[in-house]
């Protein structure tokens, strides 16, 4: 029997502190199937980064049920089989002692020990990825030195060069300009046709229809799961209802974005 790469049941979460409670997600029920490419999306505060920490386990579940791979996901063991971008918060700071070669290949030391010796296959995978992401000629620069978008398109070289079977991605391309976007999506393309699972959370809804196969709309609660298409042919009034304000849908040739 195969299982959802993703299932998640009756999920809710609150972040709870001495002086206030805050609800981040109410009773949320989703599933993702292996090869799927979904984009979750929602306004600002809406739940989607606690909900990504979730499934990873940064987050410890109080309510509800995730299952990976049909293993509940406290007792999923094989990490090394997801590829991870947070949202880009933390930079390095100067004079961490790491070239970008250093923090590529700790992608590849996950669950191996940070002293693993990397072969040969391991450097070909290094030189792949670095091309992959178009940043071969920084590959001996110390990390701190790197700008925003270049030190991103680093930790995406991270995440992919153990060839990783899911990847989950949170607001990836920040700060990475528009012809690296691109490529990006050209690389998460071809990464889907080769039935790697991708849960993407972004802002960008040009990126939802051209690429994403399925759409999961969050506002604490799950207020939307289908295909883009039938995400495209949301109504406004959907629309503005999922995002908390009126929503503007802008036509394109080809189809319609919506901007706030
Ligand atoms: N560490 C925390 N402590 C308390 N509240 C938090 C914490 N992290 C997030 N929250 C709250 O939980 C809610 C959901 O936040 P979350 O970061 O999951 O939203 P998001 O959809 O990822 O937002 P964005 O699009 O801005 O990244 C928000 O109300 C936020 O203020």
């Amino acid at each position: 029997m195969t299982h959802p790469v993703f299932e998640i049941k009756n999920l809710s979460y609150t972040y709870k502190d001495k002086l206030e409670q805050t609800p981040a997600l109410k009773d949320i029920n989703l599933e993702i199937d292996k090869g799927d490419f979904v984009a979750l999306v929602g306004p600002n505060g809406s739940g989607k980064t606690t909900l990504i920490k979730l499934i990873l386990g940064v987050l410890k579940s109080q309510q509800g049920e995730i299952y990976i791979n049909g293993k509940k996901s406290r007792k999923y063991a094989a990490w090394n089989e997801i590829g991870y971008v947070s949202q880009k918060s933390n930079s390095f700071q100067k004079g961490f002692p790491a070239t970008v070669s250093e923090v590529i290949l700790s992608g590849l030391t996950k669950g191996k020990g940070l002293f693993k010796r990397f072969n040969k296959d391991d450097k070909k995978k290094l030189l792949d990825v670095l091309d992959l992401l178009d940043i071969s000629d920084l590959k001996d620069k110390n990390i701190s030195l790197l700008s925003g978008g270049q030190t991103q398109r680093v930790l995406i070289a991270r995440a992919l060069i153990n060839n990783p079977t899911i990847l989950v991605l949170d607001e990836p391309t920040v700060g990475i300009d528009t012809k690296h976007v691109k490529e990006f999506y050209e690389v998460l393309f071809k990464l889907k046709q080769e039935h790697v699972t991708i849960l993407l959370v972004t802002h960008d809804i040009g990126v939802v229809v051209d690429h994403a196969d399925e759409v999961a709309c969050l506002n604490e609660h799950l207020h939307f799961h289908g295909t883009n298409q039938e995400f495209k042919h949301l109504g406004e009034a959907e629309l503005s209802k999922i995002y908390g304000f009126p929503l503007q849908l802008v036509s394109h040739d080809h189809d319609r974005e919506c901007c706030s």
